[in-house]
């Protein structure tokens, strides 16, 4: 559904990612996975419009959409939850969702159904978003992007520095939403949650696709891809 072509991106003179081709469908799970500066941002925010491409396009379903704007793109129903998570901490968890709720597009997730996958949330749910550990900001940034019912959801290492339990839910959760027909391109550091989840896997190595291949080519090539991750491609 959504895919980078031979898509290179800068930023000033810097090449941040090169001729870097991938495609993700609202039907799977695709993780991106690569150490700091792999231009793993990079590429989940050039998958939303946020970056302009040098060279190369960007595809929905089918069409060009290498020019398309951000707005356009979220309407078409890609939606990004970033690193910085982006709540806003003087609303309460409510009027956070609220928020989310005004991108509404008719689909599986409500308001009901999106405090009953994150009981968490409506434990807090009169809380201030500063009042909210990690977690539970990160649970919050994800349930109002839900709310836009996305067909793709484009998550920016949604579980670092969370707690194993913590993590084990998300997980719960990302798999019940690809259950509910929602794509998901998930980014992190290392293979520990894509490993459990993801369908495919890409490993970016200096904003290049140095690997690509399902869950069972990785299982079987693991200590050559870990080493990717770790060492470079050149390895
Ligand atoms: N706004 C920016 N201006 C200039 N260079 C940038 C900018 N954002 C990222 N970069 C550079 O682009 C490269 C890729 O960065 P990016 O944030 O995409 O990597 P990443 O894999 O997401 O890393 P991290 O895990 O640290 O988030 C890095 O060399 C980074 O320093």
């Amino acid at each position: 559904m959504i895919a980078l072509e031979q898509a290179s991106v800068q930023y000033g003179h810097a090449l941040a990612l090169s001729e870097v081709t991938l495609h993700a469908g609202t039907d799977e799970i695709v993780a991106i996975v690569g150490r700091n500066g792999a231009g793993k941002s990079t590429l989940l925010k050039t998958l939303a419009g946020l970056l302009p491409l040098m060279h190369g396009r960007r595809m929905i379903d089918g069409q060009d959409a290498s020019r398309d704007s951000v707005e356009r793109i979220s309407r078409l129903g890609v939606a990004l939850v970033p690193d910085t998570r982006r709540i806003f901490p003087n609303l309460s968890v409510q009027e956070n969702l609220r928020i989310g709720a005004l991108a509404h597009r008719p689909g599986y997730w409500t308001m009901p159904r999106v405090l009953e996958i994150f009981p968490r949330l409506q434990e807090r749910i009169a809380f201030g978003g500063d009042q909210l550990s990690g977690g539970e900001q990160q649970m919050l940034a994800i349930a109002r992007a839900l709310l836009g019912n996305p067909r793709v959801l484009l998550l920016d290492e949604p579980t670092e520095g969370l707690a194993p339990v913590i993590v084990g839910q998300l997980i719960g959760v990302f798999a019940e939403v690809h259950r509910q027909g929602t794509g998901i391109v998930l980014v992190e550091q290392n293979l520990r949650v894509p490993m459990r989840l993801a369908q495919r896997q890409y490993v970016l190595d200096h904003g290049s696709v140095a690997w690509s291949g399902s869950t069972e080519e990785l299982l079987a090539q693991r200590e050559q891809v870990e080493s990717i991750i770790t060492l470079g491609a050149a390895a």
